[in-house]
Protein backbone atom coordinates (compact mmCIF):
# COMPACT_ATOMS: atom_id res chain seq x y z
CA UNK A 1 0.00 0.00 0.00
CA UNK A 2 1.17 3.36 -0.88
CA UNK A 3 0.52 5.95 1.41
CA UNK A 4 -0.36 10.22 0.76
CA UNK A 5 0.90 12.18 3.50
CA UNK A 6 -0.40 15.50 4.23
CA UNK A 7 1.67 17.68 6.42
CA UNK A 8 0.48 20.95 7.97
CA UNK A 9 2.82 24.31 8.40
CA UNK A 10 1.65 27.00 9.79
CA UNK A 11 3.01 30.74 8.53
CA UNK A 12 6.48 30.20 9.52
CA UNK A 13 6.78 33.91 11.55
CA UNK A 14 3.92 32.01 13.97
CA UNK A 15 5.01 29.02 13.94
CA UNK A 16 6.86 26.85 17.13
CA UNK A 17 6.29 29.89 19.66
CA UNK A 18 6.95 27.13 22.33
CA UNK A 19 10.45 27.42 20.83
CA UNK A 20 10.58 31.47 21.79
CA UNK A 21 13.36 30.23 24.95
CA UNK A 22 15.37 28.24 22.70
CA UNK A 23 15.27 30.22 19.36
CA UNK A 24 14.35 34.20 18.96
CA UNK A 25 11.72 35.64 17.15
CA UNK A 26 14.73 36.50 14.17
CA UNK A 27 15.89 33.11 14.05
CA UNK A 28 13.00 30.62 14.81
CA UNK A 29 11.51 30.81 11.18
CA UNK A 30 14.32 29.51 9.69
CA UNK A 31 14.43 26.85 12.10
CA UNK A 32 10.79 25.79 11.73
CA UNK A 33 11.29 25.96 7.64
CA UNK A 34 14.59 23.41 8.56
CA UNK A 35 12.27 20.76 10.46
CA UNK A 36 9.78 20.76 7.47
CA UNK A 37 12.41 20.39 4.82
CA UNK A 38 13.84 17.32 6.65
CA UNK A 39 10.55 15.86 7.61
CA UNK A 40 9.46 16.20 4.03
CA UNK A 41 12.52 15.00 2.26
CA UNK A 42 12.60 11.89 4.63
CA UNK A 43 8.59 11.23 3.84
CA UNK A 44 9.41 11.72 0.44
CA UNK A 45 12.38 9.04 0.75
CA UNK A 46 10.20 6.41 2.40
CA UNK A 47 9.08 3.56 0.25
CA UNK A 48 6.04 3.38 1.53
CA UNK A 49 4.79 6.82 0.75
CA UNK A 50 3.62 7.75 -2.87
CA UNK A 51 3.31 12.00 -2.37
CA UNK A 52 3.28 14.27 0.01
CA UNK A 53 0.76 17.45 0.04
CA UNK A 54 1.73 20.12 2.51
CA UNK A 55 -0.87 22.55 3.76
CA UNK A 56 0.57 25.79 4.09
CA UNK A 57 -0.11 29.89 3.14
CA UNK A 58 3.71 30.28 3.67
CA UNK A 59 5.07 31.53 0.79
CA UNK A 60 8.87 30.93 1.31
CA UNK A 61 7.92 27.23 2.64
CA UNK A 62 5.97 26.82 0.10
CA UNK A 63 8.61 27.28 -2.65
CA UNK A 64 11.63 25.55 -0.89
CA UNK A 65 9.13 22.22 -0.20
CA UNK A 66 7.73 22.30 -4.21
CA UNK A 67 11.66 22.15 -4.72
CA UNK A 68 11.85 18.81 -2.61
CA UNK A 69 8.93 17.53 -4.57
CA UNK A 70 5.17 17.91 -2.11
CA UNK A 71 2.75 19.62 -3.51
CA UNK A 72 1.54 22.55 -1.93
CA UNK A 73 -2.14 22.65 -0.67
CA UNK A 74 -2.71 26.31 0.40
CA UNK A 75 -4.66 26.76 3.68
CA UNK A 76 -7.88 27.92 2.06
CA UNK A 77 -10.03 27.51 5.20
CA UNK A 78 -7.97 29.48 7.54
CA UNK A 79 -9.36 27.61 10.80
CA UNK A 80 -6.13 26.08 12.49
CA UNK A 81 -4.87 22.76 11.99
CA UNK A 82 -7.54 20.16 12.09
CA UNK A 83 -9.44 22.52 9.70
CA UNK A 84 -6.32 22.69 7.51
CA UNK A 85 -5.71 18.71 7.66
CA UNK A 86 -9.57 17.87 6.95
CA UNK A 87 -9.20 20.43 3.63
CA UNK A 88 -5.36 18.53 2.41
CA UNK A 89 -6.99 15.09 3.02
CA UNK A 90 -10.00 16.36 1.14
CA UNK A 91 -7.84 17.75 -2.38
CA UNK A 92 -6.11 14.26 -1.93
CA UNK A 93 -8.89 12.21 -2.17
CA UNK A 94 -10.33 14.70 -4.59
CA UNK A 95 -7.19 13.79 -7.18
CA UNK A 96 -7.05 10.20 -5.62
CA UNK A 97 -10.53 8.63 -4.20
CA UNK A 98 -8.80 5.26 -3.33
CA UNK A 99 -5.55 6.59 -1.75
CA UNK A 100 -4.84 5.90 1.98
CA UNK A 101 -4.33 8.97 3.61
CA UNK A 102 -1.94 10.22 6.62
CA UNK A 103 -1.90 13.07 8.57
CA UNK A 104 1.94 13.74 9.31
CA UNK A 105 3.44 16.82 11.52
CA UNK A 106 5.87 19.06 10.43
CA UNK A 107 8.51 19.22 13.20
CA UNK A 108 10.11 15.84 12.76
CA UNK A 109 13.44 17.04 12.55
CA UNK A 110 14.81 12.99 13.58
CA UNK A 111 12.55 11.53 11.13
CA UNK A 112 13.72 8.19 9.45
CA UNK A 113 12.33 6.68 6.35
CA UNK A 114 12.56 3.13 7.55
CA UNK A 115 11.02 3.73 11.23
CA UNK A 116 7.84 5.82 9.42
CA UNK A 117 7.52 2.65 6.65
CA UNK A 118 7.50 0.69 9.52
CA UNK A 119 4.56 2.95 11.24
CA UNK A 120 2.64 3.08 7.80
CA UNK A 121 2.37 -0.86 7.35
CA UNK A 122 1.16 -1.42 11.18
CA UNK A 123 -1.75 1.51 10.21
CA UNK A 124 -2.35 0.02 6.93
CA UNK A 125 -4.40 -3.07 9.13
CA UNK A 126 -6.67 -0.42 10.45
CA UNK A 127 -9.48 1.86 8.98
CA UNK A 128 -7.42 4.50 10.96
CA UNK A 129 -4.92 4.17 13.18
CA UNK A 130 -2.37 6.67 15.37
CA UNK A 131 1.13 7.11 16.74
CA UNK A 132 1.49 8.92 20.21
CA UNK A 133 3.88 11.83 20.01
CA UNK A 134 7.41 10.87 22.10
CA UNK A 135 5.54 12.65 25.21
CA UNK A 136 2.96 10.24 25.31
CA UNK A 137 -0.25 13.19 25.28
CA UNK A 138 0.02 13.83 21.57
CA UNK A 139 -0.13 12.73 18.24
CA UNK A 140 2.27 12.87 15.33
CA UNK A 141 0.95 10.72 12.37
CA UNK A 142 -3.13 9.81 12.06
CA UNK A 143 -3.71 7.15 9.27
CA UNK A 144 -7.02 6.80 7.01
CA UNK A 145 -7.69 3.69 4.87
CA UNK A 146 -9.44 4.00 1.44
CA UNK A 147 -13.17 4.64 2.35
CA UNK A 148 -12.69 5.91 5.80
CA UNK A 149 -12.55 10.03 6.77
CA UNK A 150 -9.59 11.07 8.00
CA UNK A 151 -11.13 13.19 10.84
CA UNK A 152 -8.76 14.60 12.37
CA UNK A 153 -8.12 15.65 16.52
CA UNK A 154 -4.92 17.11 16.89
CA UNK A 155 -3.95 19.90 19.81
CA UNK A 156 -3.89 19.65 23.28
CA UNK A 157 -4.40 15.77 24.46
CA UNK A 158 -5.10 14.78 21.06
CA UNK A 159 -3.76 10.74 21.98
CA UNK A 160 -6.99 10.50 24.36
CA UNK A 161 -9.06 12.51 21.34
CA UNK A 162 -7.89 10.00 18.92
CA UNK A 163 -8.45 7.35 21.09
CA UNK A 164 -11.82 8.49 21.76
CA UNK A 165 -12.83 8.44 17.60
CA UNK A 166 -11.94 5.11 17.06
CA UNK A 167 -8.72 5.23 15.68
CA UNK A 168 -6.13 2.50 16.65
CA UNK A 169 -3.62 3.85 18.89
CA UNK A 170 -0.36 1.94 16.99
CA UNK A 171 1.43 0.47 20.18
CA UNK A 172 5.08 0.37 18.35
CA UNK A 173 8.62 0.20 19.88
CA UNK A 174 11.87 1.49 17.93
CA UNK A 175 9.81 4.46 16.18
CA UNK A 176 11.22 6.99 18.00
CA UNK A 177 12.19 9.08 15.06
CA UNK A 178 8.67 9.49 14.42
CA UNK A 179 7.11 10.05 17.80
CA UNK A 180 9.70 12.79 18.13
CA UNK A 181 8.13 16.08 17.59
CA UNK A 182 9.59 19.09 18.62
CA UNK A 183 7.82 22.05 20.78
CA UNK A 184 10.22 23.02 23.07
CA UNK A 185 14.19 23.11 23.73
CA UNK A 186 14.21 20.10 25.69
CA UNK A 187 12.42 18.37 22.54
CA UNK A 188 15.12 19.72 20.01
CA UNK A 189 17.61 18.77 22.48
CA UNK A 190 15.84 15.06 22.13
CA UNK A 191 15.61 15.19 18.67
CA UNK A 192 19.43 15.98 18.28
CA UNK A 193 19.99 13.10 20.79
CA UNK A 194 18.31 10.96 18.09
CA UNK A 195 20.05 12.13 14.65
CA UNK A 196 18.31 15.15 12.60
CA UNK A 197 18.51 15.52 8.66
CA UNK A 198 20.90 17.64 7.47
CA UNK A 199 18.69 21.10 7.11
CA UNK A 200 18.12 20.90 10.60
CA UNK A 201 21.90 20.54 11.93
CA UNK A 202 22.68 23.08 9.71
CA UNK A 203 19.98 25.92 10.92
CA UNK A 204 21.10 24.88 14.50
CA UNK A 205 24.69 24.82 13.46
CA UNK A 206 24.05 28.46 12.96
CA UNK A 207 22.13 29.17 16.19
CA UNK A 208 24.92 28.09 18.50
CA UNK A 209 27.37 29.99 16.20
CA UNK A 210 25.41 33.35 17.32
CA UNK A 211 25.44 32.80 20.35
CA UNK A 212 28.93 32.68 20.61
N1 LIG B 1 -1.70 24.73 7.78
C1 LIG B 1 -1.72 24.86 9.12
N2 LIG B 1 -0.85 24.17 9.89
C2 LIG B 1 -0.90 24.33 11.24
C3 LIG B 1 -1.84 25.20 11.86
N3 LIG B 1 -1.62 25.14 13.22
C4 LIG B 1 -0.61 24.28 13.42
N4 LIG B 1 -0.15 23.79 12.23
C5 LIG B 1 0.92 22.80 12.04
O1 LIG B 1 0.53 21.63 12.73
C6 LIG B 1 1.65 20.94 13.30
C7 LIG B 1 1.47 20.74 14.81
O2 LIG B 1 1.29 22.01 15.40
P1 LIG B 1 2.06 22.44 16.72
O3 LIG B 1 3.06 21.41 17.12
O4 LIG B 1 1.06 22.87 17.74
O5 LIG B 1 2.93 23.68 16.18
P2 LIG B 1 2.78 25.24 16.36
O6 LIG B 1 1.35 25.66 16.36
O7 LIG B 1 3.68 25.83 15.34
O8 LIG B 1 3.46 25.45 17.80
P3 LIG B 1 3.17 26.53 18.95
O9 LIG B 1 3.16 27.91 18.33
O10 LIG B 1 4.37 26.39 19.87
O11 LIG B 1 1.88 26.15 19.58
C8 LIG B 1 2.86 21.78 12.91
O12 LIG B 1 3.40 21.20 11.74
C9 LIG B 1 2.27 23.16 12.62
O13 LIG B 1 3.04 23.93 11.71
C10 LIG B 1 -2.76 25.92 11.02
O14 LIG B 1 -3.60 26.69 11.47
N5 LIG B 1 -2.66 25.71 9.66
C1 LIG C 1 -0.81 19.29 17.56
C2 LIG C 1 -0.23 18.45 18.37
O1 LIG C 1 1.04 18.61 18.77
P1 LIG C 1 1.72 19.56 19.79
O2 LIG C 1 1.73 18.89 21.11
O3 LIG C 1 3.01 19.50 19.09
O4 LIG C 1 1.01 20.88 19.73
C3 LIG C 1 -0.81 17.16 18.82
O5 LIG C 1 -0.10 16.43 19.55
O6 LIG C 1 -1.96 16.88 18.49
Amino acid sequence: MQWTLVIPLKPLALAKSRLSEAAADTVRPALVLAFAQDTVAAALACPAVADVAVVTDDAEAGRELRALGARIVPDAPGAGLNAALAHGAQAVRALRPESPVAALNADLPALRPTELGRVLTAAAEFPRAFLADAAAVGTTLLTAAPGHALRPAFGPDSRARHRASGAVELGLDAVDSVRQDVDTGDDLRAALALGVGPRTATAVARLLIREE
